[in-house]
């Protein structure tokens, strides 16, 4: 095998050779944002109802904010503390200051004021990778959060406003219904957009989505700012959206291995116990692991059970899960042999002709050696890691325990015939 050729102790797999096949980011549930669309139709078609709920506001929003903080902490989710902090913060300056008529030159000031701070909060907790509540960085992040909307009730924001370079028509409301300035609306516009389009093209997780959900209920507000109570439902709207895509996290943090991206050993014993009767497994195994892992690094080995992650997420006709490991687990909802026969050589065959560069952790001195480098291949290696496969196709009345170990028992077969290849439970 390739891998036995000795390399420098500090070596790294070529990100970039991984990285096509590493695609495999678990699907944005954009199910987090429906609390906003959802009270906003609530709110139209049924406001009667609604009264004797906006009666308990403002303690029923705080008491919201609290219980999502409370269930974050449980969860030692800290960092989701910062979003609900800054919605409270921003909360109370609504309620403070922010329930007179526009007309009011202070009052419009905030109202143009208030939720750009809030964005551009927002933005900053948005760049944020999981901040650490209880260090220098993470308590003065935490200040900022909850002090910034509240010295907005102090600064001289009318005047601010009145210096600012921006024609009349920024500040011209957008018809008598929405009191929102056009030039607000649009830069609202522009913000969504991009924040929209980064959180698409990075792939982004559900607590950056609830994020972003939780923005655009504050932005909600903004454009209904005359109806009454809407600051309440827009921002029961936020806690809701960060709430959803808390426990999202948590569903995945359950049941998604983090390494492989993959579904777990518990999401596969959910989906053996609804197994159907014409069904197959199939346990897989990298070859010779341990040796990988010892010449190259475990780190390496990581890099490569990625890989194999996003190799078996991307085939179609089956669902891969992570058994624990360097073992993976494909279950088929058929049992046709044939079939079955075909696509685990495919498989198989497309492991095995994967390139996995490796090159040399040690950076180049100086661009041009770099340039000489790369052009070279030089520090760079190309391996071949296999695995071997072991299918059972469901018998009548067989329990999936039996088929697990008929599956593991193939696997072992197919193990001492020899590895890289594809053996059937008898
Ligand atoms: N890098 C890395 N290695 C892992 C992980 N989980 C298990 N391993 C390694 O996988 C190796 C499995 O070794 P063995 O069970 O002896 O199997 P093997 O060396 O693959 O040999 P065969 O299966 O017989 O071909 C061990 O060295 C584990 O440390 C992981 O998450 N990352």
């Amino acid at each position: 095998m390739a891998c036995s050729v000795r390399l420098p102790a500090n070596i790294q797999l070529r990100t970039t050779a991984v990285s096509q096949a590493v695609n495999v980011e678990v699907q944005v549930h954009l199910f987090v944002l429906l609390p906003l669309p959802l009270i906003l139709l609530l709110y139209w078609q049924f406001p009667a109802q609604l009264t004797a709920v906006s009666a308990l506001f403002p303690a029923l929003v705080y008491a919201a904010i609290a219980l999502t903080a409370a269930l974050a902490s449980l969860m030692r989710q800290w960092h989701w503390l910062y979003s609900l902090c800054l919605l409270g913060s921003h909360y109370l300056v609504v309620q403070q200051a922010l329930q007179r008529p526009l007309s009011d030159e202070r009052t419009l000031a905030l109202s143009i004021f208030l939720p750009l701070c809030f964005t551009i909060i927002a933005l900053l907790l948005q760049l944020q990778h999981k901040p650490q509540l209880l260090t220098k960085r993470g308590l003065a992040l935490l200040a900022v959060v909850l002090l910034a909307p509240l010295t907005m009730l102090w600064l001289p924001l009318a005047s601010w406003q009145a210096a600012l370079p921006l024609p009349a028509a920024f500040f011209q409301p957008v018809s008598e219904r929405f009191l929102l300035g056009w030039g607000q609306l649009w830069w609202i516009a522009v913000v969504a957009s991009c924040w929209l389009g980064l959180l698409n093209f990075y792939a982004a997780n559900s607590q950056r989505w609830g994020q972003f959900g939780a923005w655009l209920a504050v932005m909600a507000f903004y454009l209904f700012i005359q109806e009454p109570d809407m600051s309440g439902w827009m921002t029961l709207a936020a806690c809701l959206i960060l709430l959803l895509s808390l426990s999202s996290q948590m569903l995945q943090l359950a049941y998604i291995d983090e390494l492989t991206q993959l579904p777990q050993r518990r999401a596969l014993l959910s989906h053996l116990s609804r197994l159907g009767r014409r069904s197959a497994i199939t346990m897989l195994d990298v070859d010779h692991f341990k040796k990988f892992n010892d010449t190259y690094g475990h780190d390496v080995g990581d890099q490569v059970l990625k890989l194999l992650g996003s190799v078996l997420a991307s085939e179609r006709g089956l669902t891969a899960y992570r058994y624990g490991g360097e073992e993976f687990t494909l279950v088929f909802s058929h049992n046709k042999t044939e079939t079955l026969a075909e696509k685990l050589e495919q498989v198989r065959a497309r492991v095995a002709d994967y390139p996995l560069v490796i090159r040399q952790q040690d950076r180049p001195k100086d661009s041009k050696s770099g340039k000489q480098q790369r052009g070279s291949n030089a520090g760079s290696k190309t391996v071949h890691v296999t695995i071997s496969l072991g299918c059972a196709i469901r018998r009548s009345g067989e329990s999936t325990e039996q088929l697990l170990k008929r599956a593991d028992e193939a696997l072992y077969s197919a193990k001492k015939a020899g590895r890289n290849q594809v053996a059937f439970a008898k």
